[in-house]
């Protein structure tokens, strides 16, 4: 009876291509979502050339099936580019669910976890106060000094190296490895994804051109994951290496332990602390510029809380946060208005399951549409608009009903993104720290009119603001001197 049940509804799309040509080449989130109201289902089934794919478009239908199912919902689809070619798997984010992730969730977490991340505080901090004095210094530059802000924070963090201003090496590095994997992790743009005897094809064959590409790449992710290691290494050797968390990992190897075997498996660790939090971090606060930008009514008031709160006297610090709902809520707002991952990353289903009376099949591609989730009407009302005062109580508090309602933006169940709190903490010293001393605002062009947003996104895994133009200024000769005496208190 079982095996009769109907798959869940979706476009009908073509015999043997599947839904290949319905499901658009950007934004398909906003597609997903069109068909589960038209079909009346919180999930819908694609078949994309043979691979089922379930879309999960509701909380509802997300708590059910990553949450209280999770022990079937929690694996990932195979990479074979990524993880065999070019050979990211030491990343847990692409491992299977199993032993191996198990082993490596285990060891991040410990630094992670909500009261680990409070010990992250100062550096987050401290790369607030860096950023503010960058961007009144060169604020052309702003997506650039995001990028910077993002990479020391956990650069620092994980091998408790400084960060150059200007041309850091371990950030370069870095850089060209992310782009390494976003190419090869790009869903669809590999034959070898689909049939993954391919790789065993002699990288002189015609048309291997991908096995060429694959060899160029890992160097650049072997590099990410073994110079600043070596650093650590080294700089443990000379007997000055700084905390930080692969310090501390290698401080806890016993003399039986097996030392190849766990240093490949730290390093591993840390390299992946930097791929999950750079470029989500970059994001989310681009979105946040551009949200001040489009609505100066939102940063008016956030700025009379901090003027309330902080004064004029000194730049906020986390034990202002109880004491600010608003950035708060203006955080979580950030989170859902743009996610930074509109559908997270692809699970997999390891066995076939039911749900609400369809059959979901074995090794089908389990997408959460957050995007959708955040979007969603009923639960977040003119849900395009940007409005932090939706998480709050009509008297300012914090309204504990909305309490991680923005957690889609995190993905899901048991592979929900272990540095959430550490992400936190620096999207809200970061954003509390710019609004209490800069204006942000649109820049003139030469006719003297504000020069417009476009206000669109780039589209794929991590999604960002297209360029834009934004500016920035101190809100006073208080502000501004304020950010020069701090960031002389850092050095
Ligand atoms: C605004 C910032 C961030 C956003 C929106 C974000 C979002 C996500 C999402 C959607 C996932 C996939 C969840 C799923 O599979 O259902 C994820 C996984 C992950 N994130 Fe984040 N993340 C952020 C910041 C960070 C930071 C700062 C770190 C590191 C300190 C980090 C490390 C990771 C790792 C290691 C994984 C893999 C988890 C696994 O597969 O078990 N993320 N993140």
């Amino acid at each position: 009876t079982r095996r009769k049940r109907p798959l869940p509804p979706g476009p009908k799309g073509l015999p043997l291509l599947g839904n290949i040509y319905d499901v658009p080449k950007s934004r398909e989130w906003l597609a997903y979502q069109r068909w589960s109201q038209q079909y009346d289902s919180d999930v819908i089934y694609l078949n994309l050339a043979g691979t089922p794919v379930v879309v999960v478009n509701t909380i509802d239908a997300a708590y059910e099936l990553f949450e209280r199912r999770s022990a079937l919902y929690s694996d990932r689809p195979k990479m074979t580019m990524l993880n065999d070619l070019v050979g990211c798997d030491w990343h847990f984010v692409f491992m299977g669910y199993g032993n191996r992730w198990r082993e490596r969730r285990r060891v991040f977490h410990q630094y992670f976890h909500p009261s680990a991340a409070l010990q992250h505080r100062p550096r987050a901090l401290r790369g607030a106060r860096v950023l503010l004095s960058r961007l009144l210094d060169a604020p052309d530059d702003f997506m650039g000094h995001l990028r910077h802000m993002a990479g020391s924070l956990i650069i620092g963090v994980a091998y408790g190296l400084d960060v150059q201003p200007k041309d850091d090496p371990y950030v370069a590095t870095a850089e060209r490895a992310l782009h390494a994997m976003a190419m090869a992790g790009n869903a669809g743009s590999f034959l070898v994804d689909s049939i993954p005897w391919l790789k065993h094809v002699p990288a002189w064959f015609p048309g291997a051109d991908f096995k060429r590409k694959a060899t160029e790449w890992r160097k650049s992710t072997t590099a990410m994951v073994e110079v600043p290691f070596k650093a650590v290494k080294n700089a443990i050797a000379d007997g000055m290496a700084p905390p930080s968390m692969v310090l501390s990992l290698l401080g806890t190897l016993e003399e039986e332990d097996d030392s190849t075997h766990m240093e490949k498996l730290f390093s591993g660790v840390a390299a992946a602390a930097y791929t999950g939090g750079s470029d989500t971090t970059v994001s989310a606060l681009g979105s946040f510029f551009l949200a001040m930008l489009l609505h100066p009514d939102v940063q008016r008031k956030a700025q009379a809380e901090l003027d309330g709160v902080v004064g004029n006297d000194r730049l906020p610090d986390f034990s202002d946060e109880q004491s600010l709902p608003y950035i708060t809520a203006l955080v979580q707002e950030v989170l859902r208005w743009r996610p930074v991952t509109p559908l997270a990353v692809p699970h997999r289903l390891v066995s076939e399951d039911e749900y609400r009376g369809y059959r979901l099949p074995a090794g089908a591609i389990v997408v959460g549409n957050g995007w959708a989730m955040l979007h969603d009407e009923n639960r977040f009302p003119h849900a395009d608009e940007f409005i932090p005062e939706r998480f709050l109580t009509p008297d300012g508090q914090l309204n504990t009903d909305m309490k991680d309602a923005e957690l889609p933006a995190f993905g899901f169940g048991r592979r929900i993104c272990p540095g959430r709190y550490l992400a936190c903490s620096s999207l809200w010293i970061s954003i509390a720290s710019i609004l209490s001393s800069l204006e942000i605002y649109k820049p003139l062009d030469d006719q003297g009119n504000p020069i417009e947003p476009s206000g669109d996104y780039t589209t794929g895994l991590v999604t960002y603001p297209l360029p834009f133009k934004c500016g920035f200024k101190p809100r006073s000769k208080a502000a501004e001197d304020l950010i020069h005496a701090a960031v002389i208190q850092l050095d």
